[in-house]
């Protein structure tokens, strides 16, 4: 019955964007329908939510009502609004429809409903099948009936929105609820607002994703995300990190190995591929593999088999491959460094992550997150940021993103408690504070010249100090993460990991 499975959904602990998406899919099947969209209206204009049987493009849109004479007519009624084969006006799918690849819509059938949430107009909830006569009298009072639920699931969606604002404002922060949680994904701008619906929408097909992005937008984070959202979710994520695959172990690393395949194999081994069956792989740093491995990788996606390193049988795997890279694969493609074809395989789906710089409010909203969850740490009533430290945080450019954004917090709340700047339990961040993360300077700006308290410093020794300083700082500023850090001085990883060698650093 479909008022169970949607009951079922709606009390179930599933992120909002997911319980829309599985409505409209669950109705799309109750109906034996082409497409399902579920519209918000905002202003003047219908805003899909949630979509499904329609490309993504439709997501994007906004149907302007009084261009869209179907959906003017559906929001002018409380009752199911059929449209007919024979009906004239345009269907504002027209091209939209995922199995149409452009096509104008061929004679179909349509009907739509308007839903009102707490007394008001709220959206529109519209069906086309592309077989004439689907939509019959009783699927028309059917619509109707569900109607009362699909309003209940958009006011359920409304309500979490609405506490998981308050809870964000709460900025002056009142005693440990310990509400904010670490791994969840914090933001509220329309472009990550767009993201998480769009994420919301692929989870559920088996396509595989490239995340792409600069380093610390949250690409990891995203990808962890994605799987949760997924009917995968109870099943393995399997994060392998390419960047630190050495080239000579990457193979068994994926693939695994039978015993004596190589010295040292003493066993055989499941690699990663086999690990994530039925669940999730995530291949951080994808553009870092070796061109050896891009072979095999390919071989995968194209017919979902693993070979172990040493053995001749292939072995059948279920896997969702989700990918992340901050390079521009395009121009490792152009370079020689990424194949073509495994480049195409992986980026069927690519899901570009925003900037922190473009992402307008979200930055003092990540600030205040970042802020709750030192203050859970460090056992404080009360932390918060001066207005001056908040206009520093909005005029930075922030090169790393939301990571470096949660480095500043950590140390300016630190350095404020170690400053003894408590006062009745409240620390406030001054701007001064910020002063020294904020001014992260890049790879050659660390190139100082000897400074006049070591006159007699050599070149190399000067040379070997400035390195070793440039090297720790950007370690820091990418956690000990040795890819991100490279990045950030702007030289490949491996030279990066010889170089510390060189250099002492472990
Ligand atoms: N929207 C967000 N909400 C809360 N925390 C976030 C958000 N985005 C990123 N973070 C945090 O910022 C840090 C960096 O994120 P993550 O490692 O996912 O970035 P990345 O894009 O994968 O970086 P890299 O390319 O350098 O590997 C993590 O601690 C993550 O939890």
């Amino acid at each position: 019955m479909l008022e169970d499975v949607v009951l079922a959904d709606l009390t179930a602990e599933l992120p909002s964007a997911v319980r829309l998406q599985r409505l409209v899919r669950t109705l799309r099947e109750y109906f034996h329908c082409g497409a399902v969209g579920l519209l918000r209206l905002d202003g003047d204009a219908l805003c899909p939510v949630a979509v499904d049987g329609l490309t993504r493009e439709a997501l994007g849109r906004r149907f302007v009502v009084a261009q869209h004479p179907r959906l003017a007519a559906i929001l002018a009624r409380r009752e199911t609004v059929a449209f007919p084969p024979d009906s004239t006006l345009p269907d504002p799918y027209d091209g939209l429809v995922d199995n149409q690849v452009g096509e104008p819509l061929p004679v179909h059938d349509c009907m739509g409903i308007s839903l009102h949430v707490e007394g008001s107009l709220w959206g529109a909830l519209t069906l086309d099948a592309l077989t004439p006569g689907t939509f019959d009298a009783r699927a028309q009072d059917d619509l109707q009936r569900f109607t009362l639920l699909v309003e209940a699931a958009v006011r359920l969606t409304r309500l979490e929105q609405d506490l998981r604002r308050l809870r964000l404002s709460r900025s002056d922060a009142v005693e440990g609820d310990g509400e904010s949680r670490e791994g969840e994904i914090i933001g509220q701008s329309p472009v990550i607002r767009q993201l998480l619906d769009e994420l919301a929408v692929v989870a559920d097909s088996d396509l595989p994703v490239l995340l792409t992005g600069e380093t610390g937008v949250g690409k990891e984070l995203f990808a962890r995300h994605l799987h949760q959202c997924s009917r995968r979710r109870r099943r393995p994520l399997i994060q392998v990190n390419c960047a630190a695959l050495p080239e000579s172990l990457a193979e068994s690393e994926l693939f695994g190995h039978v015993k004596g395949a190589f010295s040292g194999a003493g066993n055989a081994r499941a690699g990663r591929f086999e690990a994530a069956d039925g669940g999730t792989l995530f291949l951080d740093e994808v553009g870092e593999l070796p061109l050896a491995i891009q072979a095999k990788l390919l071989r995968t996606l194209q017919n979902g088999e693993i070979q172990r390193l040493g053995e001749d049988t292939p072995r059948h795997v279920e896997v969702r491959v989700v990918a992340a890279t901050n390079r521009n694969l395009h121009d490792s493609v152009r370079a020689g460094h990424f194949r073509a074809d495994l480049y195409h395989r992986l980026s069927v789906y690519p899901v570009p992550i925003p900037p922190l710089r473009e992402r307008g409010s979200d930055t003092l909203v990540l600030a205040g997150h970042f802020l709750e969850l030192n203050r859970t740490r460090l056992g404080l009533r009360s932390l918060r940021l001066s207005p001056e430290a908040e206009d520093a945080l909005c005029s930075y450019d922030w090169p790393g993103n939301v990571r470096e954004l949660e480095h500043v917090i950590s140390r300016a709340a630190i350095k404020a408690l170690s400053q003894g700047a408590c006062r009745e339990d409240i620390v406030t961040l001054e701007p001064g504070l910020l002063d020294l993360p904020l001014a992260m300077p890049s790879a050659p700006e660390v190139a100082v010249v000897p400074s006049r308290s070591q006159p007699r410093e050599s070149l190399h020794d000067s040379v070997t100090r400035t390195q070793r300083q440039a090297i720790r700082h950007a370690l820091d500023s990418a956690e000990g993460n040795w890819s991100a850090a490279a990045r950030l001085l702007d030289v490949d990883a491996s030279n990066l990991h010889k170089l510390a060698r060189r250099l002492g650093i472990k």
